[in-house]
């Protein structure tokens, strides 16, 4: 027992100078770490906001985005939180778009109340004043500024008015041009696919709207001199891309029916058997309300009567058929061309197509492309000849007007991408058609925001060498070692081994 008592007396350990020494170490340890942890903590989140409407030629939908307020210049982090679509009073009305209102251009303004104050419900009150608020109109303003120019700036004036009005920050409401309405398309589904950022090959963007079209995509043997009108490039993240964008106009889905349609009333006065709606299928329709439109004005027969009879014999085949009539595939003066003499680079990586390419190919279970093309066009042949009281016993619930039209928009797709676009039966499964990316709609409203506000930047961001959770560990590591070398700086003090007494 004596020698055990002379063992603590001897050991360094048990002297008040080392305890005090190992407290203080460990209380600096504690407070270094503490200290680390709270300097660098994630602030509370908090959000800014943007807002953008789309006002297309068949409807109007607001969206709203969302993204942490310390984050501006960064990517990926961009979403949308919410989406309204302008639904119109007027029964008559099918869900037209601003260009709609060329006759009551006060009513255009109007429209947005609705959804503009939803806006104001989801925006917090501290943020509105600085959140950016964007009108974007496309080919059906584009179609109205083309026929009636005053019309058009009336619309635009009674917008502007309305969205004035909130307490947003408002910055502006125009007609994009269509290679703005493509090119932004394609930032939107490279943006929220990752791909900008990490410079992975990127996806082709293929919007179906209702009055224009558009494709986008990179060609690695494109650069851009053959057809400088269809080029945009863009330094994104540090990586040049040079796009091949073209919309076409009039080639969206209800003014493509149109020229269809058209083509067809041609033959004579009277009735129109159009073997791209069903058997059964018989409406009267007004020959001014179909050539109602710059895509056929011109073609409107001299002396028809008011009304033809529109009938259906549901054939696919001849649907092709008459549908090609409307693309010209002979005049090419480029090595290459998609259709009406617009020059097309070669196909190059998988496609995005969105807008009316989902919402058909949805309806008609079509949207699986590892399904071999010829199987596709097997079964929309068996649909478009399936009788029309069939059609809508078995879907009670959509719209007439859309479910009257399946069958011409389903091949009118095919025939767009596979003739037009030149797409095979390989390169078919290529595409995807998608609604949403990461819970957001794809389309073009989020490029064209992400460029407004300058969201993304030219070169590649400079990021914190190492995350939060890292820097802590780092931070403790270290703290620990010095720590440890300060205890063994002390081994002088230690009892030696030789001294240390033999029990027996
Ligand atoms: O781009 P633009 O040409 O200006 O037109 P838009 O923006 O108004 O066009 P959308 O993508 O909203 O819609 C494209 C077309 O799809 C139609 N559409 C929308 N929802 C649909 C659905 O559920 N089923 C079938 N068609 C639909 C709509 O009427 C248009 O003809
Ligand atoms: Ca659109």
């Amino acid at each position: 027992m004596s020698a055990q008592r002379e063992m603590k007396e001897k050991n360094p350990w048990h002297t008040p100078v080392t305890i005090i020494i190992t407290v203080i170490g460990v209380i600096a340890i504690v407070a270094l770490v503490t200290v680390a942890v709270l300097q660098n903590r994630p602030f509370p989140q908090k959000y800014k906001y943007g807002i953008v409407l789309d006002a297309g030629s068949s409807h109007t939908a607001l969206y709203i985005y969302e993204w942490p307020a310390e984050k501006d210049n960064n990517t990926g982090r961009v979403e949308q939180t919410h989406s309204c679509k302008i639904l119109v009073e007027n029964a008559l009305a099918f869900c037209p778009g601003i260009s709609s209102y060329a006759s009551a251009p006060s009513k255009a303004g109007q429209s947005l109340t609705e959804c503009m104050q939803e806006a104001v419900q989801r925006v917090p009150e501290k943020r509105r004043g600085e959140t950016p608020l964007y009108l974007g109109a496309t080919a059906g303003m584009r179609l109205l500024n083309m026929e009636n120019s005053a019309a058009s700036d009336s619309v635009f004036q009674s917008v502007k008015k309305a969205l004035q009005m909130f307490p947003f920050s408002y910055q502006g409401a125009r007609i994009l041009s269509g290679q703005e309405e493509g090119a932004f398309g394609w930032v939107t589904v490279n943006y929220l696919d990752d791909r900008l950022k990490q410079g992975l090959e990127t996806t082709g963007a293929l919007d179906l709207g209702g009055a224009s079209t558009q494709i986008s995509f990179v060609s690695d043997n494109y650069n851009g001199s053959e057809s400088p009108s269809n080029s945009v490039t863009f330094r994104l993240y540090g990586n040049d891309y040079n796009l091949y964008t073209h919309s076409f106009l009039c080639y969206g889905k209800d003014q493509a029916l149109r020229m269809t349609l058209a083509h067809q009333s041609q033959a004579g006065p009277g009735t129109v058997l159009d073997p791209c709606f069903h058997p059964g299928y018989a409406e009267i329709k007004n020959y001014s309300v179909l050539y109602d439109s710059p895509c056929v004005s011109d073609r409107k027969p001299q002396g028809a009567p008011a009304t033809f009879n529109h009938t259906g014999n549901g054939n696919f085949l001849e649907c092709q058929k008459t549908i090609k009539n409307i693309f010209n595939f002979t005049d090419c003066k480029y090595s290459r061309c998609s259709f009406n003499g617009v020059f097309q680079p070669l196909l190059q990586g998988p496609f995005g197509a969105f807008s009316a390419y989902y919402f058909v190919m949805n309806f008609l279970n079509l949207t699986d492309t590892s399904i071999p093309l010829d199987d596709v066009k097997e079964k929309l042949k068996r649909y478009c000849a399936t009788p029309w009281n069939q059609i809508r016993q078995r879907h009670p619930n959509i719209k007439l007007k859309y479910l009257a039209e399946y069958c011409f928009s389903g091949t009118y797709i095919l025939t767009l991408l596979t003739e037009g676009y030149n797409f095979t039966s390989e390169s078919y499964s290529d595409i995807k058609f998608i609604e949403k990316i990461k819970g957001s709609d794809a389309g073009w409203t989020l490029g064209y925001m992400l460029n407004l506000t300058n969201m993304i930047p030219a070169e590649a961001p400079d990021s914190p060498p190492l995350p939060h959770a890292g820097y802590v560990s780092i931070v403790t590591v270290i703290a620990v070692l010095i720590f440890i070398l300060f205890i063994l700086s002390l081994r002088p003090l230690w009892p030696s081994c030789s001294k240390q007494p033999q029990i027996v």
